[in-house]
């Protein structure tokens, strides 16, 4: 059978999905992830048919990074029979300002995403070894990458720059905005469930591990929460959001914190584990009794209010308020506490169908559409996959 494997190394995951290459398009196969890494690893898959494939808990310090969750998936991938690999798309999460849309991957190419690294040290390294893997164990497998960072391109430079001198933003230092491929599927999969709102004034909040919420209107990126870099904007589950750049200049002048040391807080240490003291997973945190989780919680849902009414001020209103990725598509009390705080934009929450996990939680009177919508990064990833190697 022709498959695509497609790869998205995110903060805490590693999630995978096989697509056969049908008459019809792509047909979804095997979907996988190792998720929890660092915290309580479990790898997952399951078949087509929601046959689970493997279920496999791991020590926490047996998959303590994702190198290790690279090696352990890969291990069990190799295990499968009955795939002709056609090609293998992956996400890559900085495209920087070069790459605009999906591309075929050559030596080159890895080289000048790999200048990325330092721009996004939790993800890209991540997101490029299982390519410089691939490329070493089947070269004549073609390979994409799709960018976290593209559906944000075109941005009015007013609204992607830094007021900092120019020349800095032609240097690439404005802001690039991630999760566009989730946020690029939440567009197309809202059409598909509310096509009378979806080109209207939407607000899709990607809230994982890594978090961010984006504001869409006619199913493009207008603006977005995340930077220069994915420390920017909400807090996360081990990043901090936005925070006033001094202080940084303090950690490193008055702390004698070395820019290392910095990097390492602000990506692996703060968030909602920092805050906490406890963990970076929201699941703990919301079973903790501990006043720091709450703490930690409470600031979340704030920061996310602030950043909802943020955007729907660069939309000038709001038709429809969107929740995916981990805490946003599992978590109903999170949900509540968002949307409760939307109330003045006339978000009215349905507190049953938030609990049932229904597709729409908010009212018939509700004069916002609360949505909670799975996202699908991998399938966009195939999608852009196929379509280039069609062509190429
Ligand atoms: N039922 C749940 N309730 C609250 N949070 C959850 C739940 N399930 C998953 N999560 C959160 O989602 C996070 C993973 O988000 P996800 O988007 O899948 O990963 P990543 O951000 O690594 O791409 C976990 O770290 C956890 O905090
Ligand atoms: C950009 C980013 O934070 O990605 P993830 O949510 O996968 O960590
Ligand atoms: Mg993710």
């Amino acid at each position: 059978m022709d498959a695509i494997l497609v790869v998205n190394a995110g903060s805490s995951s590693l999630k995978f999905q096989i697509f056969e290459i049908a008459d019809v398009g792509l047909r979804r196969c095997i979907r996988g992830q190792m998720d929890g890494i660092g915290t309580r690893p479990r790898l997952v898959a399951t078949a087509a048919d929601g046959a689970v494939l493997v279920d496999r808990r791991y020590a926490p310090d047996a998959v303590g990074h994702l190198p290790a969750a690279i090696a352990e998936t890969r291990t069990w991938l190799q295990s499968l029979e009955g795939f002709s690999l056609r090609a293998i798309g992956h996400r890559v999460v900085h495209g920087g300002p070069d790459y605009a849309r999906p591309m075929l991957i050559d030596h080159d190419t890895l080289d000048r995403l790999a200048t990325f690294q330092e721009l996004a040290p939790l993800h890209q390294p991540n997101n490029l070894a299982p390519i410089r893997l691939a490329m070493e164990i089947n070269p004549d497998v073609p390979q994409v990458a799709c960018f976290d960072t593209a559906f944000h391109r075109g941005h009015a430079p007013h609204t992607d720059c830094y007021a900092l001198p120019w020349d800095y933003y032609e240097q690439g230092v404005r802001r690039y905005g991630f999760h566009g491929l989730s946020y690029e599927y939440i567009g197309e999969r809202l059409a598909e469930v509310a096509p009378a709102i979806a080109g209207g004034r939407i607000i899709a909040a990607h809230l994982g591990s890594g978090a961010s919420m984006c504001a869409l209107r006619e199913g493009r990126s207008v603006e977005t929460t995340m930077g220069f870099t994915a420390l920017d904007g909400l807090p996360m589950g081990t990043r901090p959001g936005q925070m006033d750049p001094g202080v940084v200049l303090y950690l490193i002048e008055h702390k004698g914190m070395s820019a290392r040391e910095v990097t390492d807080l602000l990506y692996r240490s703060s968030g909602l584990k920092g805050l906490s003291g406890i963990s970076s997973d929201m699941r703990e945190l919301l079973a903790s009794d501990n006043p720091r989780a709450a703490l930690a919680i409470d600031h979340f849902v704030h920061r996310c209010a602030l950043s909802a009414g943020m955007l729907a001020a660069a939309l000038a209103g709001l038709d429809a308020f969107v929740f995916t990725a981990g805490v946003g598509e599992n978590s109903a009390p999170i949900r509540a506490r968002i949307t409760e705080r939307l109330a003045w934009l006339g978000a009215d929450l349905d507190a049953a169908a938030n609990e049932a996990g229904e597709t729409l939680i908010s009212t018939p009177a509700s004069r916002v559409a609360v949505y909670v919508l799975p996202t699908d990064e991998e399938l966009m990833i195939a999608r852009h996959t196929l379509a280039l190697v069609n062509m190429s």
